[in-house]
């Protein structure tokens, strides 16, 4: 392969391994014309057999891509190399795909994002023990938006997130996502089955059938448990500001509609903190 500069950011977390890609050319792109494509990204599930090669399989063509377009101005990193930046909340699907890129990129710099990577004042008992996706999707929202702000992140868990007015990251919530959620029913009874989302599109209240009431059961705990977190969440907050509520993961536009707070939703939040970082 033809290895011209860039940044691979990859946000693994405990489904998937999501990727962002951006290269010289498209950055210069978008600050060009605001409309410009934007970076590539992809998301790869883990539980899949050679997820990792996967990954190096789709950022190896979009390189090749890039790399077949002449240069369009200045780099952004040294030339030459790619640079990997993974944050992980799962430790040996982060040691999988390292090991992978290893073999595979003969110039590279690889670099396991750490709670030290983000500056942002930690407001926690034990910050280096708070999921990294946590506090880099935190991170993203204060780069985007005023604040104070509340961060929702539903993927695997649930996270609901505090950030105050000065910055400070100040910790928040964590629950099972919709997929635990259902999973769990299913491996702790006999009869409930396990419930396809993208077939599950029912609006009937109450449900009359066992995955349309499993459905509508979990989607309501969820989204009930966020917009009451998000009030509680309020209450501390003496700023006297408006807190802005950003909805990121895999399942934030399944339950957007069905949360009662007003809300963005911005799916790669982590990513964009990732690539935000100056590390
Ligand atoms: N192909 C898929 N594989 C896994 N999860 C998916 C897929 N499509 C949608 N989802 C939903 O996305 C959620 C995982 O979101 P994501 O933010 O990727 O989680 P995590 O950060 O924990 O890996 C799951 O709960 C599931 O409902
Ligand atoms: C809470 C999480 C499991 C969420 O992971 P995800 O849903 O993104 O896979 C992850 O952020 C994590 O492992 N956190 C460590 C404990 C903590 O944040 O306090
Ligand atoms: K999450």
């Amino acid at each position: 392969m033809n290895e011209r500069s860039g940044l691979v950011c990859i946000d693994i977390g405990n489904s998937a391994a999501k990727v962002l890609i951006r290269t010289d050319s498209n950055q210069i792109a978008a600050e060009v014309q605001p409309n410009a494509k934007p970076w590539p990204r992809n998301a790869f599930p883990i539980s899949k057999q050679n997820w990792a090669e996967s990954v190096l399989d789709w950022v190896s063509s979009v390189c090749a891509e890039v790399s077949s377009k002449p240069p369009t101005g200045p780099s952004t990193g040294p030339r030459d190399e790619w640079q990997w930046r993974i944050a992980s909340v799962q430790r040996q699907a982060a040691q999988q795909l390292k090991a992978v890129i290893e073999r595979s990129f003969r110039k590279r710099s690889i670099r396991l994002i750490s709670c030290r990577d983000v500056p942002m004042v930690l407001n926690v008992d034990y910050p280096e023990r708070v999921g990294i996706d946590r506090l880099l999707s935190a991170y993203a929202a204060l780069q985007r938006h005023p604040k104070p702000v509340i961060v929702v992140d539903a993927g695997s868990a649930v996270t609901v997130d505090y950030i105050d007015e000065k910055d400070c990251y100040c910790g928040g919530a964590i629950f099972p996502g919709l997929q635990l959620q259902t999973n769990a029913l299913t491996l702790g009874t006999d009869a409930l089955p396990p419930v396809d989302w993208s077939v599950v599109h029912s609006g009937r209240i109450p449900a009359k059938e066992t995955s349309e009431a499993i459905a509508l059961g979990v989607f309501t705990g969820v989204t009930a448990a966020i917009d009451r977190l998000i009030d509680r969440y309020q209450q501390t907050n003496r700023s006297g500001r408006r807190i802005k509520i950003v909805l990121c993961g895999g399942d934030a536009d399944s339950i957007s509609k069905w949360i009662e707070h007003e809300h963005f939703v911005v799916p790669d939040l982590v990513l964009e903190g990732i690539a935000d970082l100056t590390v």
